[in-house]
């Protein structure tokens, strides 16, 4: 037999790198095991669910421990604690988590207690991750009279020095005002100080005693209560980006009413239900666990999971899932999956992966972020001593004018906006069914030049049927069906599984198969009363040299109808043809059209032959389509259309073609809800079978990107146009203040509309 080749785990899959912390795995470890037969169709992929993770123990001896530190939302605090904890000899590496705040370092089994140490000694409070489930990620709110007490003092310090009051009392208030409000960010200023970093918090302490040392009273209290509020406002909008996820999470009720052991229905806590259980659920009801349906019927509203708020018919035998809400009818339930490992909380834990992993973008203004604060530093103290020393300029202005610059020094704005740009990109997404497993994907989303699409379960349903039947060389009909029915019987394969199908349906007998054999792209074969047949596509009748002119035409007339077909063969001659066909997906049409629209190709991968993979091509509008290929035939394709760098797209269900999903720059998994592996394994997971998701996704990726674009230069502009009215003499550090906050909610305000998409 004919085996599909297996993905290496250590394959280079042509990605960019990526944070382990995204949970992206690409092992499709393929199982081939149960059925000798090309049973990828079934193949069962091993789980690999990110959870909240415990320390784990690292080959090397090194373990992970992921530690919570609720202080840490900024970058400003990742650059502290990456020096801090990067210069320890313990410490292997670190993963930051800015968005869960949680940071994951690698470290030696011992020191973990030195870690913790190190991250206490910079002010913060860290709290190891452990099994127990994720606790609210929000800091304990901070009493909010201080700050209004701070910001009426400086109003009158401002006040007191407008009406000439003695200098004494607007400096009283204006003390009054900073201590009222900035002993935090003074603490931390100078944490950071003395840790060789220049964060907001030094640069915000710097300018304020700069200030205060100059008597300029009502200005350092004004500025300090701003850039307290200014924290805020930032604080609050994170948090909202930071809950638009975990709110889905919400939505699944606390309790559900299952059937006990002395026959009575009981309400239950959903964490407490165990597998297996019995769930009712009412008209109007949210389902509270992922299960079977076993009785009853209704139709469901799936939209929390696929973003498509159409009802689906449910029946027994279904899935349901968490989360989703019943309509009208009642019905009752198997439960499947614990609540923690239900498709909606897997979802959550993929997007809240994806927000560590940091997007080339992210990448790059980090980087750019390193060097522009130290540079307008240096330029600060230039300012604040060369005209002074060199051109006898006056000490006070200039220095004043450098303290203005420390503030503009400030990135906060342009590093924030990426991740909350992303961050609300991956929550939309998330929101329309469509699961993105990093910021890398959404922004190369945009780039896509081509799109391959699997045929069989992508492009058709999946489910084809039998349409066709003919005996040939005079075989009794009957004969060549039980024949045929007994070995397609024995397959998983959808093609045999119409053929069989179709047998049953007429009551066609079966026969005992011995030395079943699947070939891999081909068909099957097996004994039957000791003589052995194939039952196999034209391909094999080719490669074993059976095919003929005659039959040639009849092959030809079939396949060009978009029909499928295998041919049943022994040691002599070809006994008999059956045709299967599959419908084509609602809406593939229409959504393929839109890809046009978008600039991108599209191309069909399929096993079957090039005919029907041509019939079926036009049919739906697609560019190109190309059959009889092997699975690693489609593999060669998808690098065949990379070559020269292009960034190309692969769509399949998930389970087959693996190795071509993980070669592709992005991998779609089409229908995840249902096979539930698909959410782990691909790099974009569509929930449902819409194909229409592919050109949403592709949208949402150029929003995001234009929104990125946008951001960095609203925040860099308006840093440049403060930059020279200073030099000019014309900011004063108000302006200067309002500049950093103002551009600060700018682009986070901008990154959140993509919430709204
Ligand atoms: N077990 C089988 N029973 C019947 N026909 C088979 C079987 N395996 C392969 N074939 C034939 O070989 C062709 C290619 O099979 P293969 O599994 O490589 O592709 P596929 O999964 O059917 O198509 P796609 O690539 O579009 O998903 C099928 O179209 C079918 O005609
Ligand atoms: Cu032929």
């Amino acid at each position: 037999m004919t085996e599909h080749p297996h993905p290496h785990d250590d394959e280079d899959h042509g990605h960019p790198p990526q944070a382990p912390a995204a949970g992206h795995t690409h092992d499709h470890a393929h199982d081939h095991g149960a059925e000798a037969c090309c049973g990828s169709h079934t193949a069962s992929v091993a789980l690999q669910v990110p959870r909240a993770r415990p320390p784990k123990t690292l080959a090397h001896g090194a373990v992970q421990t992921p530690i919570r530190i609720l202080q840490m939302d900024c970058p400003t605090e990742e650059a502290l604690l990456r020096k801090k904890l990067g210069g320890m000899s313990s410490v292997a590496d670190m993963e930051f988590n800015l968005m869960q705040r949680v940071l994951t370092v690698t470290h030696e089994p011992r020191s973990l207690e030195q870690v913790l140490e190190a991250v206490r000694a910079l002010g913060f409070t860290p709290e190891v991750v452990g099994d127990a489930p994720a606790q609210a990620t929000a800091e304990p709110a901070k009493p909010w009279w201080p700050l209004a007490l701070a910001g009426l003092a400086a109003l009158a310090s401002e006040l007191s020095h407008w009406l000439a009051l003695p200098v004494a009392l607007v400096a009283t208030l204006a003390l009054l005002a900073v201590l009222a409000c900035g002993l935090t960010t003074f603490k931390k200023g100078w944490i950071a100080f003395c840790n060789g970093n220049l964060n907001i918090n030094a640069l915000m302490s710097i300018a304020v005693s700069g200030a205060l040392l100059l008597g300029q009273w009502p200005e350092a209290a004004m500025v300090m209560v701003l850039f307290t509020v200014a924290e805020l406002i930032e604080a609050r909008s994170l948090d909202r980006a930071r809950n638009a996820i975990r709110g889905l999470l919400q939505l699944t009720p606390e309790t559900a009413t299952v059937l006990q052991a002395d026959g009575s229905w009981q309400p239950v806590a959903a964490k407490a239900v165990a597998l297996q259980a019995r769930v009712r659920v009412r008209p109007g009801e949210r389902i509270a666990l992922d299960g079977t349906l076993v009785s009853g019927s209704s139709s469901v509203n799936q939209a929390p999971i696929t973003g498509e708020s159409l009802p689906v018919e449910k029946q027994a035998g279904d899935a349901v899932f968490a989360g989703t809400i019943n309509n009208a009818g009642s019905f009752e339930y198997t439960v499947t999956a614990a609540a923690d490992q239900s498709t909606l909380a897997r979802i959550i834990h993929a997007v809240e992966a994806a927000q560590g992993a940091k997007a080339p973008t992210q990448r790059f203004v980090d980087r750019f972020a390193r060097i522009y604060t130290p540079a307008v530093f240096a330029m600060a103290l230039g300012v604040a001593l060369l005209p002074p020393l060199l051109l006898g300029g006056d000490w006070l202005s200039w220095v004043y004018k450098a303290l203005v610059l420390l503030v503009i020094a400030c990135p906060c704005a342009l590093v924030i906006s990426t991740p909350v740009t992303i961050v609300s990109g991956l929550a939309a997404a998330a929101r329309q069914g469509i699961l993105v497993k990093g910021g890398v994907y959404l922004e190369e989303g945009r780039k896509l030049r081509w799109l391959a699409l699997d045929k069989t379960g992508t492009m058709t349903q999946g489910k084809p049927a039998q349409t066709d039947f003919i005996a040939l060389n005079d075989w009794p009909e009957a004969q060549v069906r039980s024949l045929a029915a007994s070995l397609a019987a024995r397959s998983d394969h959808p093609v045999s599984r119409a053929v069989a199908e179709a047998a049953l349906r007429d009551g066609v007998p079966l026969q005992p198969v011995e030395q079943f054999e699947a070939l891999a792209g081909r068909g099957v074969q097996g004994l039957i009363a000791g003589k052995r047949y194939c039952l196999g596509n034209h391909r094999l009748i080719h490669e074993e040299g059976r095919c003929s002119d005659a039959l040639e035409q009849q092959l030809a007339a079939l396949e060009e109808q978009g029909k499928t077909v295998i041919l049943l063969t022994d040691a002599h001659s070809v006994h008999g043809l059956f045709a299967v066909a599959d419908t084509v997906r609602a809406g593939s049409r229409e959504a393929l059209a839109e890809l046009h629209s978008l600039g991108i190709q599209t191309v069909m991968l399929t096993g079957d032959n090039a005919h029907t993979a041509r019939a079926i091509a036009q049919q739906v509008g697609l560019d190109d389509a190309r059959g009889d290929l092997l699975p690693e035939d489609k593999l060669q394709a998808i690098q065949g259309l990379m070559a020269g760098g292009a960034t190309v797209g692969m769509v399949g269900d998930g389970i087959n073609d693996a190795p071509a999903l993980a070669r592709a720059s992005i991998g779609f998994a089409m229908g995840a809800a249902g096979t539930g592996t698909a959410i782990e394994t691909a790099d974009v997971a569509l929930m449902d079978d819409d194909l229409r998701k592919l050109p949403r996704f592709v949208r949402l990726s150029r929003d995001t990107h234009a929104l990125l674009v946008q951001n960095i230069v609203i925040a860099l502009g308006i840093k440049a146009v403060f930059l020279v009215l200073t030099l000019a003499g014309l900011g004063t550090m108000w302006m200067a203040v309002f500049a950093d906050v103002g551009a600060s909610l700018l682009v986070v305000g901008n990154g959140l509309r993509l919430l709204r998409k």
